[in-house]
C-alpha cells in the first residue's frame, strides 16, 4: 500500500487536488481518509460550547483514532471512518466503511504536524495557495456549503485560524517530499502526482 499524506492550509485547494486526482483513476484503486471525520466528538457540548473550539488547533483531532485506522488499512482490515458536519460542528454518528485501497490518500489541514502520524506516509505533499486566496476561497465556500455568514468566517479567521496556521500548518511544508503552488488550477503538479500513483497501480 502506498500512502500519500496531503496537507496545507484551509482553502489551498487540499480536497479539489484530490477530487481531481481520482476522477481519473481506476475506480476502487484508491482510497481516501479526510482528517476532518476525526474531529473529535463533542456530543457531551451543546452547540453554543461547539462553536468556540479552536478547530485549526491539533489538540481538536482525535489524531490517535487517525493512526490507529491507518495502520489497520496498512494491515488490511476495513475501518469506520466518522462522518462529520461542519454545520453541528460535530460527528454525525454515522460512518463510512473504508477499505483498504492499493493507494490511499489521506488529507487535511494538520496532518504532517503529528510526527507518528507523518512516519506512516510514503509521500508528502504540501498545497500552498497565498493566505488571501484561502481566506477569499474559504469565505466563498463555508458561506454556501457549511452555513456560515461572513462575520463568522472573518472572526474565526482572526482569532484562531491564522494564528494557527503560521505556528502549526505552514513549517510543516519543511517535511514535504512536493509543494504544489495552487494560487491558479496547477494541472501540471496534479498531473505528476497521478503518474506516481499510476506507476504503484
Ligand atoms: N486552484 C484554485 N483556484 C481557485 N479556486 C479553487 C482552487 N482550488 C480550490 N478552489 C476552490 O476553493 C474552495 C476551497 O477549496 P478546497 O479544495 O475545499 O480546499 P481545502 O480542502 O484545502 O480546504 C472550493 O470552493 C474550491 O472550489
Ligand atoms: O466544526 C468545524 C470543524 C472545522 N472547521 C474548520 O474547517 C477547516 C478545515 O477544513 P478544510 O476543508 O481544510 O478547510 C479548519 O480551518 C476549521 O476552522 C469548522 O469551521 N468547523
Amino acid at each position: 500500500m502506498l500512502i500519500i499524506g496531503i496537507a496545507g492550509g484551509t482553502g489551498c485547494g487540499k480536497t479539489t487536488v484530490v477530487n481531481t486526482i481520482l476522477k481519473e483513476l481506476p475506480e476502487g484503486e484508491v482510497g481516501v481518509i479526510s482528517q476532518d471525520s476525526y474531529y473529535k466528538d463533542t456530543s457531551h457540548l451543546s452547540f453554543e460550547e461547539r462553536v468556540k473550539i479552536n478547530f485549526d488547533h491539533p489538540r481538536s483531532i482525535d489524531f490517535e483514532l487517525l493512526e490507529q485506522h491507518l495502520i489497520e488499512l496498512r494491515a488490511g482490515n476495513s475501518i469506520n471512518q466518522p462522518v462529520y458536519s461542519f454545520v453541528k460542528h460535530n460527528r454525525t454518528g454515522d460512518v463510512i466503511v473504508t477499505k483498504p485501497r492499493k493507494v490511499m490518500i489521506v488529507e487535511g489541514i494538520l496532518i504532517l504536524s503529528h510526527a507518528e502520524i507523518r512516519d506512516l506516509f510514503d509521500i508528502k505533499i504540501y498545497v500552498h495557495a497565498d493566505s488571501d486566496e484561502r481566506l477569499i476561497r474559504r469565505l466563498r465556500r463555508d458561506i454556501t456549503e457549511r452555513g456560515r455568514d461572513i462575520n463568522e468566517v472573518l472572526q474565526r479567521y482572526q482569532s484562531t485560524l491564522k494564528p494557527m496556521h503560521q505556528q502549526f500548518i505552514e513549517p510543516m511544508k519543511e517535511y514535504a517530499d512536493i509543494i504544489i503552488p495552487n494560487n491558479k488550477y496547477n494541472t501540471v503538479a496534479v498531473d505528476i502526482v497521478k503518474t506516481i500513483i499510476n506507476e504503484r497501480l
